[in-house]
């Protein structure tokens, strides 16, 4: 590879060198979508209807934000793989991406185009509540919504039990920094993708008798969080998430020595470890 420093200095040579360049980028996306063919007979995707790979992509995220260097923001590198990768999966299996607008469209638009494209198709809804039952009528499809609904939106995360109902696959964007341009969080849903979900975090819909503040305390303690709580016919309804090293059992001891007794405890998804970017590192 030549030495950029020791480039000709005439415009017409530096576009030639572009045009080079630009050449060779566009041949390995040509050979990214070969792979991509041979790929879809080893996942055998076509039986289940879904190619998402949530702890693959936050792997291959983490490996573009640690490499990256320049003057090209990080914004930018960022976007194009989400682009690529999520146009990639649609390849394999074609999907939509229904979005929850009840908090305005711009942000779920752009959160939706930054992180799968233009070419997979978006599709507005209501609630939250109204993408799950979207999601879980179709064959393949994602959903998008913010984490935080608000207490009008209702314990949506109720929505998520049970074996054949969609369930949390990863949370955007996957690397997480202030001033991100398409940083509101959200959780995306999916049909349950079984083996082929990440569970580095792990996501329980968890009903307690009674709320006590230790109850939070407890939770941080086995290094999870409570994500979203809301009142329930004298209960209280939370939607929790623990590393995935804790056993259920674990996070219902701990929430009972709290003095806040489980009455139901429900898994509702998990996803990959969050990362976070901040004075050029990961962590
Ligand atoms: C290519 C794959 O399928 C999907 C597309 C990916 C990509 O384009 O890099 C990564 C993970 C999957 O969501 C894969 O499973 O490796």
């Amino acid at each position: 590879m030549p030495d950029p420093k020791a480039a000709p200095v005439d415009l017409a040579a530096l576009r030639g060198e572009i045009d080079r360049l630009d050449a060779e980028m566009h041949a390995l996306l040509l050979e990214r979508g070969e792979i991509i063919e041979r790929l879809i007979a080893v996942k055998k995707t076509s039986e289940s209807g879904s190619a998402f790979r949530p702890g693959r992509e936050s792997a291959v995220m983490r490996a573009i934000a640690e490499r990256h260097r320049g003057i090209l923001p990080l914004d930018t590198v960022e976007s194009i793989w989400r682009v690529i990768i999520g146009t990639f999966t649609w390849v394999q299996a074609p999907y939509a991406v229904h979005a929850d607008v009840s908090g305005g469209d711009a942000p779920m638009r752009d959160s939706a185009r930054f992180h799968f494209g233009f070419t997979v198709p978006y599709v507005p809804h209501e609630s939250a509540r109204d993408v799950i039952a979207a999601v879980a009528a179709a064959r393949g499809d994602l959903g998008i919504f913010r984490i935080d609904q608000g207490a009008s939106a209702g314990p949506w995360w109720r929505d998520l039990a049970g074996a054949s109902a969609p369930k949390i696959i990863a949370r955007l964007p996957f690397i997480e920094r202030p001033g991100h341009p398409a940083g509101t969080p959200v959780y995306v849903v999916s049909k349950p993708l079984a083996d082929a979900a990440v569970r580095e975090e792990v996501l329980f819909a968890v009903r307690v008798e009674r709320w006590r503040d230790a109850a939070a305390e407890a939770v941080s303690t086995l290094g999870g969080e409570i994500v979203c709580t809301t009142g329930l016919a004298g209960e209280l309804s939370a939607l929790v998430a623990v590393p995935g090293a804790v056993e259920p059992r674990d996070l219902v001891a701990a929430l009972d020595a709290s003095r806040a007794p489980v009455s139901e405890i429900v898994e509702v998804g998990s996803h990959a470890a969050r990362m976070r970017f901040a004075d050029g590192a990961i962590s």
